[in-house]
């Protein structure tokens, strides 16, 4: 992609209303743009990014043997009244009337349409566990959107949702998922610490949520030390076992949320952190499955409630809370998992031909060889390009000019320890291939 023609509004100035670091730096980096409170246009460099953490989410998904399909966001209140969440749901539910009268609403999640759709093929037992996922755009009418895509009203979720034959079963689907978010977390360069949480309005009696260390962090949680050495990649259980002893591994590390927090429990190297909530994954058995009629004929021929258990990432606030983990003052540092491009190329004199020539062929090797480059050929002056480069934040910076062109060098700089190299360009390019 060429700047002179990409579609990338960047801000010079901090908006005012942005009041942390990940919303003031995607407004400036043109990443996003406000249409209405709480709900977000997602600019060229910011829709990057969300494809890719989005990838990296369906990867593990199917990984751990849930399957990909997509429900509508509108969703009909018929379904809400059968599992007796219409009314319960409250104000956060965005309640629409179609033309012929009938009473819909934008879904904020999909037990019950999932329910729904699998009770109407689902009768034996003989097709469980099943566990079906989807990408989807949701509306939670929250009464103060705030901090931009971190709290908003419509937001991108990767919502699962179990389906087992008893208990056991369901259980084991649980720490499937909870392998299944640790090594997400992980290959988006962050961690993601699983805290023994609440249900709330899910329901349940077993959830965890998997919160990012981050000062602005909206909620406060404690956890063992030990959790910021972890690398559960190095780990690699038997995804086909039962999971049994990575869970009691993962589960005995003290990680607690605030309101489950137990000072008595409490370990003695103990951090206190501000934590955003990444994901959320809850046990929830027969709640659904029972007053909307989900039952499948057990082995011995008798009717079975069938367990369930439901599993949500905020993918769209996952794209903020990696800028919380991950920036400095120059702008964002993007892990390179989940990085809009893995090179950028200056030109730092446009107007000179050598450059010009050596940059354009540099420009065509790099994609020949499937390098994702954002090419800076515009006639900006030179620190204008490195300040536009360091804030958006991509991982590699190789730089071409006069100097070096006679020198045959070029600069190669790592955007996340500043370090630059002047070597030879085939050198530099070995670099990023
Ligand atoms: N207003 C919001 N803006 C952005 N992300 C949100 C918002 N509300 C929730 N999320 C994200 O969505 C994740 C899942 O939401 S949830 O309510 O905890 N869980 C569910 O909705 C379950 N149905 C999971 S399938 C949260 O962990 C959080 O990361």
């Amino acid at each position: 992609m060429r700047m002179s023609t990409y579609f990338l509004p960047t801000l010079k100035e901090t908006p005012s209303e942005a009041q942390i670091v990940s919303h003031r730096l995607m407004l400036r980096a043109g990443m996003i743009r406000q249409t209405s409170a709480g709900i977000y246009a997602w600019l060229p460099l910011g829709w990057k990014v969300l494809q890719k953490v989005s990838q990296i989410v369906r990867e593990e998904q199917d990984r751990a043997g849930a399957q990909e399909l997509l429900m509508p966001t509108i969703q009909s209140a018929d379904l809400w009244k059968q599992s007796g969440r219409y009314e319960a749901y409250g104000k956060e539910m965005l309640r629409i009337t179609d033309r012929h009268d009938r009473e819909m609403l934008f879904g904020p999640t999909n037990e019950e349409m999932i329910t729904d759709i699998f009770k109407t093929f689902v009768k034996s037992y003989k097709d469980l566990p099943k566990n079906l996922y989807h990408i989807q755009w949701k509306f939670r009418d929250e009464v103060r959107p705030r901090f931009g895509i971190m709290r908003g009203r419509e937001f991108l979720m990767k919502d699962n949702y179990s389906f087992d034959l008893d208990a056991e079963g369901a259980r084991l689907s649980y720490r499937r998922m909870f392998l299944a978010y640790l090594r997400t977390f992980a290959r988006m360069g962050i961690k993601a610490i699983p805290m023994r949480a609440d249900t709330g309005p899910i329901g349940g009696d077993l959830s965890h949520e998997f919160i990012i260390l981050a000062d602005t962090g909206e909620s406060q949680v404690f956890c063992d030390k030990a959790w910021l050495d972890m690398d559960v990649l190095a780990d690699n259980p038997d995804a086909n076992g039962d999971l049994k002893d990575f869970f009691a591994k993962y589960t005995s590390i003290y990680a607690a949320t605030e309101e489950m927090h137990d000072a008595e429990k409490a370990p003695a190297d103990l951090v206190t952190a501000r934590g955003i909530e990444v994901g959320h994954i809850f046990y929830f058995g027969t709640k659904y499955s029972a007053p909307m009629g989900a039952v499948v004929t057990g082995p011995d021929g008798q009717p079975v409630t069938v367990e369930m258990g439901s599993y949500g990432i905020g993918v769209s606030r996952v794209v903020a809370a990696l800028i919380e983990a991950s920036h400095d003052d120059a702008g964002i540092i993007w892990p390179d998992q989940v990085a809009p491009f893995k090179v950028a190329l200056i030109n730092l004199k446009a107007d000179d031909a050598a450059c010009r020539t050596t940059c354009d062929d540099l420009y065509a090797r790099l994609q020949a060889a499937g390098v994702e480059v954002i090419y800076d050929d515009r006639s900006e002056r030179p620190g204008a390009k490195f300040a536009d480069m360091d804030l958006i934040g991509i991982p590699w910076q190789i730089t071409i000019g006069p100097r070096g062109l006679k020198a045959g060098t070029v600069e190669l700089k790592r955007r996340a320890s500043g370090e630059k190299l002047e070597l030879p360009l085939e050198e530099a390019l070995a670099k990023v291939t």
